[in-house]
């Protein structure tokens, strides 16, 4: 047989049919089929393709000639797809993977008694993007049992490996000594803290050097020239603003000034001539329409600015991530929410995580946490069954570097092999990897399966103890460490991101404060396991499609100019199957390109919940460090960093700034009043004074308050696993936030189902800016309610959100004048908070014109009456206006769309 692994002839040559050719997709010898001739893929080109290829392609892939892009047809002797159009529901499957010809080499389940059919047995894959659900697949699984990859073997427990339950623990306050509430331990600690701090610094302020010279020879820059200019390219900037053109942008202002000044024509008029005969018609209209003139004035004015942002990945890289050298990237937590397995169907959740633990940034500065807060086995287990899968998974995506990292979308995306120019070794990875991921597939839809129907006694664990999450509502908290360091490698021998399973404590008589409650939970189990400086966010249904998505974060959070004041970087939400004409608006098209760049100029893109990457400091409620080029009362430009030179110089003069971080607005706790605890070191009081301050504000866990002080992340090298873990179980108690800040000053705030609103605002009202980062490929996409109940629901809730927001002491209309929030940021907040009352006055009046009709009355005065009294521009002309007027709104808000 001969092979050819080299490369393939030119696409387009003139093929002539010898039996040793090499199939153009996989590289293997094209064959003979059963009459003894060369094996014909395509009638039409003769496009060289085995019998493998062909039938793959046909069934699961691109179903054309690679060439001349004919569609197959169904040779003889081969199998039937769906899709034929002889017939349609003939099981073929059994056959498709048959390999008579090629290289004779099966995948490695062909022998074994696995079921594919059921869940592929559906319309061809990629017409409609669907995952199986679990009913569907009940007794339909042979012995592709769950039990055979049951928790057990993959538990790699990141206390003990042999203990494959959850770690629960009962009363933690007994083991809390051990390992010190003194101040002693204090005190060595923030020391610890301070030195680390002073090494950061030192590495920030000089990063190049110092890293070369691998000490701290701060004046060391690089002896020739070359050295010189990688200096010089390590020090620009990270990131860049890409001005919209001028012209654009003037042009929309101008058109908003010109309707203003119509606008005030128009009320002048309307005030000024009420209708006598239908006094009380004319004065709800009038009322409407001021109302609808006011929310208009809201939506536009924080769309003043908008501003386009690029990130340089290559600088970022020569910067902190050099070849051959320690990474310098800051570690980064990744929070995952998960609630109800059967609404949020594992199999999308798991294409989250892998696509997490595929992510492109060092290994040992990932952590996944994955909080749970059905306390669902289901989730539990399916999480298991992914960082199994991820062990094939992750390499994969690495040595093909391929996009979007979460397997399910990977593969619904058809390849061209003649223009991508793809390796048959690759080709022949990736079917085994589909296939090796159908039967991951098979396998989460066999515990979705099994999981519809409740056993009488609950569930019950591989190892027979019963799963301690029985009852949602009242259970001890769970925490799992798959992966990471001590739990094993992948295939190819690396190790894998870190990925903790986390089920907060519930019990009868607690507030859980839903989402927020459990990022909360999130941020306190990761900063006592992995403190990473830095969080993202994501919904469990919302995957990285970029696997660069870290890194353009990093761009602006490890940029020196930017990192110090910026508390999170928003990313714009995108979604996967949303009709052509996104009947129910899930696109928010408006909001995402417009409204958020709008307020990118100002002072930050809102937080929308998810997608989202935050300073960890930013969450534990302090102010940025601002320097005084930050503070200058100029409202639009400035924050945008306009002035960009003059603060990185500054910068390198404030260094003693920024140790401190200052806080105004919460006075509860001040950092001054820490730092001078310690510089009076002898005094024991004031230490412990300070030290009940931050229990107050953080709650009784001194490992946690230990690691709020590393402000560039990471935990103390010295610190035992086992102790961590039980500090750990400690934090994500019920109890723990009583009588504490969080969800009111710091963490994701309480008290509005819009949680995200509130807690964005909360931080710009400190001074914070954030940062809209929107790469041409979408970093994150997310599956949006696609059925009406569904979508009525989440808006309905969203507009609930803002008015608890509107009557609670956040109201952005009320809250913290004389503070650090921008005008035009709190005009687009009051803007997001009010919209729902909107529908007041839009009922109002959608009901005038029917009273009208009745009542043989209007609310404008009739031309007659007014013409015989004084007839001017206005009486006349006015419905002529309103229309011109909505005319100019459409084309402009269509024109500003196609071009920003
Ligand atoms: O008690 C709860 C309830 C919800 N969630 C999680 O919260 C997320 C959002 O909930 P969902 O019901 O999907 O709300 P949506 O309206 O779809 O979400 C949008 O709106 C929310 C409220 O503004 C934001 O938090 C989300 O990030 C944003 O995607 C999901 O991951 C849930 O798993 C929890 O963890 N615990
Ligand atoms: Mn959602
Ligand atoms: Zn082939
Ligand atoms: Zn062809």
């Amino acid at each position: 047989m001969i092979r050819n692994d080299g490369d393939a002839p030119a696409p387009g040559k003139e093929v002539k049919g010898t039996v040793g050719q090499a199939c153009q997709i996989c590289g293997d010898t094209v064959g003979v089929s059963a009459t003894g001739d060369v094996f014909v893929a395509c009638n039409e080109c003769a496009f060289p393709v085995c019998r493998p290829c062909y039938e793959y392609e046909r069934k699961d892939g691109v179903k054309c000639c690679p060439q001349c892009k004919t569609r197959y047809k169904r040779l003889s002797g081969s199998p039937r797809v769906p899709g034929d159009e002889e017939e349609e529901d003939v099981d073929d499957l059994d056959n498709e993977f048959n390999y008579k010809q090629g290289n004779g080499k099966g995948p490695e389940w062909q022998g074994e008694d696995i079921d594919l059919s059921s869940s592929s047995r559906h319309e061809p894959h990629h017409r409609i993007p669907r995952l199986t659900s679990g009913q569907q697949m009940s007794g339909e699984i042979p012995d592709a049992s769950p039990d055979r990859h049951s928790i057990r073997s993959p538990t790699s427990s990141y206390v003990d490996p042999s203990v494959p339950v959850p770690v629960r623990i009962v009363d933690p306050s007994k083991d809390l000594n051990s390992y010190g509430l003194n101040s002693v331990d204090w005190k060595e600690r923030v020391e610890s803290w301070r030195v680390k701090q002073d090494k950061n610094m030192m590495q920030v302020t000089n990063k190049y050097p110092d890293a070369r010279g691998g000490g701290g020879d701060m004046e060391g820059t690089g002896s020739n020239g070359e050295d010189m200019q990688m200096v010089d390219d390590a020090r620009l900037p990270l990131s860049r603003i890409v001005p919209i053109p001028a012209n654009q942008l003037n042009l929309y202002r101008i058109v908003i000034i010109l309707r203003l000044i119509i606008l005030c024509f128009f009320f002048q008029y309307r005030v000024s001539h009420p209708v006598r005969d239908a006094y009380g018609l004319w004065l709800v209209s009038v009322i409407c329409e001021i109302w609808f003139a006011l929310s208009w004035l809201l939506d536009q004015f924080p769309k003043w600015y908008p501003i386009n942002r690029e990130t340089y990945l290559d600088r970022l890289a020569l910067r902190y991530d050099r070849e051959g050298e320690p990474s310098q990237l800051c570690p980064i937590d990744i929070f995952v929410s998960t609630v109800d397995p059967l609404k949020e169907p594992p199999l999308i959740t798991a294409n989250t995580v892998l696509s997490i633990l595929a992510v492109d940034y060092p290994v040992d500065k990932v952590s996944c946490y994955v909080s749970d807060d059905g306390s669902a086995m289901l989730t539990f287990e399916s999480l298991s069954e992914t960082a199994e899968f991820a062990r094939k998974w992750v390499p994969f995506c690495k040595k093909h570097n391929i996009e979007p990292r979460a397997p399910e979308f990977y593969f619904q995306q058809k390849i061209d092999y003649l223009k991508d120019k793809i390796q048959p070794s690759f080709v022949k990875e990736r079917r085994a990897m589909k296939r090796e991921y159908e039967e991951f597939k098979i396998r989460i839809n066999a515990l979705v399966a099994k999981a519809q129907k409740v056993p009488e006694e609950g569930w019950t664990m591989a190892d027979g103890t019963a799963w301690p999450g029985n009852n949602p509502r009242d259970h001890p908290g769970m925490i799992q460490v798959f992966l990471g360091h001590s739990g094993g490698l992948d295939t190819d021998g690396n190790e894998l991101p870190r990925l903790v399973y986390v089920s907060r404590e519930k019990r009868p008589g607690f507030q859980h404060h839903k989402k927020a409650g459990a990022m909360n939970a999130l941020i306190r189990v990761s900063a006592v396991l992995t403190n990473g400086a830095y969080l993202l966010n994501v919904d469990c249904d919302h995957y990285f499609n970029s696997s660069k998505a870290l890194r353009e974060a990093m761009c602006f959070m490890m940029d020196p100019a930017l990192g110090r004041k910026t508390c999170y970087v928003q990313f714009p939400q995108r979604f996967d199957g949303i009709d052509l004409h996104d009947r129910y608006a899930n696109r928010n098209i408006v909001f995402f390109d417009i409204n958020m760049k709008g307020l990118d100029g100002i002072q930050g893109p809102m937080y929308v919940g998810t997608g989202c990457c935050f300073n960890r400091q930013a969450l534990y409620g302090y102010d940025p460090v601002l320097t005084e080029a930050d503070l200058e009362p100029n409202i639009v430009v400035k924050s945008c960093c306009g002035g960009r030179k003059k603060k990185s110089k500054s910068y390198m003069d404030n260094k003693n700034r920024m140790m401190k971080r200052t806080e105004s607005s919460a006075p509860i706790f001040n950092m001054e009043d820490i730092e001078e605890g310690i510089e009076g070191y002898e005094d024991e009081r004031s230490m412990l004074m300070s030290q009940k301050r931050l229990e107050k504000r953080f709650g009784q866990s001194p490992i946690f308050t230990a690691s709020t002080f590393m402000t560039q992340g990471g935990i103390p090298p010295s610190t035992n696993p086992a102790s961590l873990l039980k500090e750990a179980i400690h934090v994500i108690s019920c109890g723990y936030e009583d009588k504490t800040e969080w969800g009111k000053e710091i963490g994701w705030i309480y008290g509005s189902v819009t949680e995200d609103i509130l807690t964005g605002f909360k931080m710009h009202a400190r001074g914070w800016i954030s940062i809209y980062c929107m790469p041409p490929r979408p970093c994150f996409k997310g599956s949006a309610p696609i059925n009406l109940s569904d979508r009525l629901n989440q808006v309905l809730r969203w507009a609930l959100g803002s008015v608890e927001i509107l009557f609670s002491r956040h109201c952005p209309i009320w809250y913290n004048y004389g503070g650090r929030l921008k005008l035009l940021e709190r005009v687009a907040y009051i803007n997001t908070i009010v919209y729902p009352l909107t529908s007041l006055p839009l009922i109002a009046y959608c009901v005038l014109p029917a009273i009208c009709l009745l009542t043989n009355k209007f609310i404008i005065p009739t031309a007659y009456e007014t013409c015989s009294v004084h007839c001017d521009f206005f009486s006349f002309f006015s419905p002529f206006v309103i229309l011109v007027l909505c005319c100019l709104e459409y084309i402009m808000s269509e024109l500003y769309l196609y071009t920003l």
